[in-house]
Order: C-alpha cells, then sequence, then structure tokens
C-alpha cells in the first residue's frame, strides 16, 4: 500500500487563526487506517481546534485537510457528505440533545440519512445494537441524558457516534471527568471496539493511562504544528521541555508503571 492509502486523514500546511490569534500554522498530521492515534498537547494548543477543522466545523485560514483520499476544503458538497458519513465524533461532554431519550439520541443520525431507506423498525433495531455495543444496558435506552452519570452520557454519545457504522471515530477528550475506574473501563471499550470494528481512532486527551493502554501513535502539538509523532517510546525520547516534562514526570511515571 502507498503512503497516501495508508493515512486515512492527511493534514498539510494547516493554519488556523481567530482574529489575531494564530493556533497552528504550518501543521502537519497523519492518520493512518486502523490505528489509535492520540493527540496531547498543552492547554490551549488547538488539540480541539484540530479536530473540529478535521470535521469541518472550523475552517482553516490556509492549508489541506484529506480525509479518505477527499480534498475537504475543495471538493463538492456531495463528495464531503459521503466521507461525512463515514466518521462519528464523541464531543466532550456527549453533546446529547436533552429532551430526547438515549434510543433517541442514537436513532437521530439514522433518521437523518433517509438516503439508506431504513424504516422505524430497522432505526430502532440498529440503534438498540449501538447501545449494547457502546456497553449500556438495554434499560439506559429509555432514560433521559439528565438520569445518567457521565460515565453512561459518555457511552450514550458514543453509541450514537457509532449509529451510522463509521470508518473513523473522533473523541474529544473521552475519558475527562470519568473516575479512574470508569475511565480505565471506557478506554478498554475504546480499544475493543477500534479491534472488533476496525476503526481509525483520532483520540484528544490529557489522560496518560488512556495513550498507554490503547494508543499506537501519540502526536504532540507545541509551538503551532505537530512537534512530534510516534510511539509512547518514541515519545520519551524526545528532546523538548514541554515532551519531557509530560511523558518523564511524575504522573507519567505513574501510568507507565502500570502499563
Ligand atoms: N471559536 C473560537 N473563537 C475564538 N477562539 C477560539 C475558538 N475556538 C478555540 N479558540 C482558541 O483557540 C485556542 C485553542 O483552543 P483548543 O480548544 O483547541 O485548545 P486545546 O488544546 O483543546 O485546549 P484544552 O486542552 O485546554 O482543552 C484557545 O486559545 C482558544 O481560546
Amino acid at each position: 500500500m502507498s503512503g497516501a492509502a495508508q493515512n486515512i486523514i492527511e493534514v498539510r500546511g494547516l493554519r488556523t487563526q481567530f482574529g489575531a490569534q494564530v493556533v497552528h500554522d504550518g501543521l502537519d498530521l497523519d492518520v493512518r487506517r486502523g490505528e489509535v492515534l492520540g493527540v496531547v498537547g498543552g492547554s490551549g494548543t488547538g488539540k480541539s481546534v484540530l479536530l473540529r477543522t478535521i470535521i469541518g466545523l472550523n475552517r482553516p485560514a490556509a492549508g489541506s485537510v484529506r480525509v479518505l483520499g477527499v480534498d475537504m476544503l475543495r471538493a463538492p458538497r456531495a463528495e464531503r457528505a459521503r466521507v461525512e458519513r463515514s466518521w462519528g465524533v464523541l464531543f466532550q461532554n456527549g453533546a446529547l440533545f436533552s429532551s430526547l431519550t438515549v434510543q433517541q439520541n442514537v436513532e437521530a443520525p439514522l433518521r437523518e440519512a433517509r438516503d439508506l431507506g431504513l424504516d422505524d423498525a430497522d432505526i430502532a433495531e440498529l440503534a438498540r445494537l449501538r447501545i449494547a455495543m457502546a456497553g449500556l444496558a438495554p434499560g439506559a435506552a429509555a432514560k433521559m441524558p439528565a438520569e445518567l452519570s457521565g460515565g453512561m452520557r459518555k457511552r450514550a454519545g458514543l453509541a450514537r457516534a457509532l449509529a451510522l457504522d463509521p470508518q473513523i471515530l473522533f473523541l474529544d477528550e473521552p475519558t475527562a471527568g470519568l473516575d479512574p475506574i470508569g475511565a480505565a473501563a471506557f478506554d478498554q471499550l475504546i480499544g475493543r471496539l477500534q479491534r472488533a470494528l476496525g476503526l481509525t481512532v483520532f483520540m484528544v486527551t490529557h489522560d496518560l493511562d488512556s495513550l498507554n493502554a490503547v494508543c499506537d501513535r501519540i502526536a504532540v502539538l507545541a509551538e503551532r504544528r505537530v512537534l512530534a509523532v510516534g510511539t509512547m517510546e518514541e515519545m520519551l525520547a524526545v528532546d523538548h521541555p514541554w515532551v519531557r516534562e509530560y511523558f518523564h514526570g511524575p504522573r507519567a511515571r505513574a501510568a507507565l508503571r502500570a502499563g
């Protein structure tokens, strides 16, 4: 396979700015098909903005974003829509519709995809399957988001992200706000789903345990670009103050011992 075919996402020369604030400048990143890529960096380095830019929620000032070989900033609307169908997104707070049950939340993308020609029974059945895949008990389907714990809300958001059987899963801080046991269980779930479904996962995280448990490679954002990318072992050898502090600090040592 050529490099381009292996890369399910290719970001080149990305420049993102808000007014005078330049968040990314000359940022390049490849995400390989079938990998779990963890994106780390100090607060405000533009990890969430990078995710939002790749999925088309933020328009960059310059550069290109290719997903599944399609130039997402320049391709015709219909082609972009086809690619958008191939990913699912779990936002940090789960981003569930608060007035809908979990079942209805998971059904929403299936209903929107009218061209799939699914009837109500198919939609309900598929949603039930996704809810189970996300590790929720069947009883959770009838609950409102406000009735769920933080961990259950994440799982409901994950079930919705999986609704259309995506190739790529985008996760923004999936374990933020979970207790360590809940976070470890969520990491394991992501790992199991990734293997079972052959997903490519792009995960913004601060969580060293997650990086250690599920990520194949890690990309470090610093100085407005991807400063380093590689395995955990490779990150340990990077000679940059932030990278050294992050991967060799006391929290990192504890996480690595546990891994
Ligand atoms: N819509 C927006 N308008 C203006 N500025 C924005 C917007 N979105 C993000 N920013 C700014 O861009 C910078 C990067 O934000 P981003 O949320 O990507 O950081 P992050 O690396 O994910 O940080 P954290 O780890 O704290 O979540 C921040 O300074 C933020 O204030």
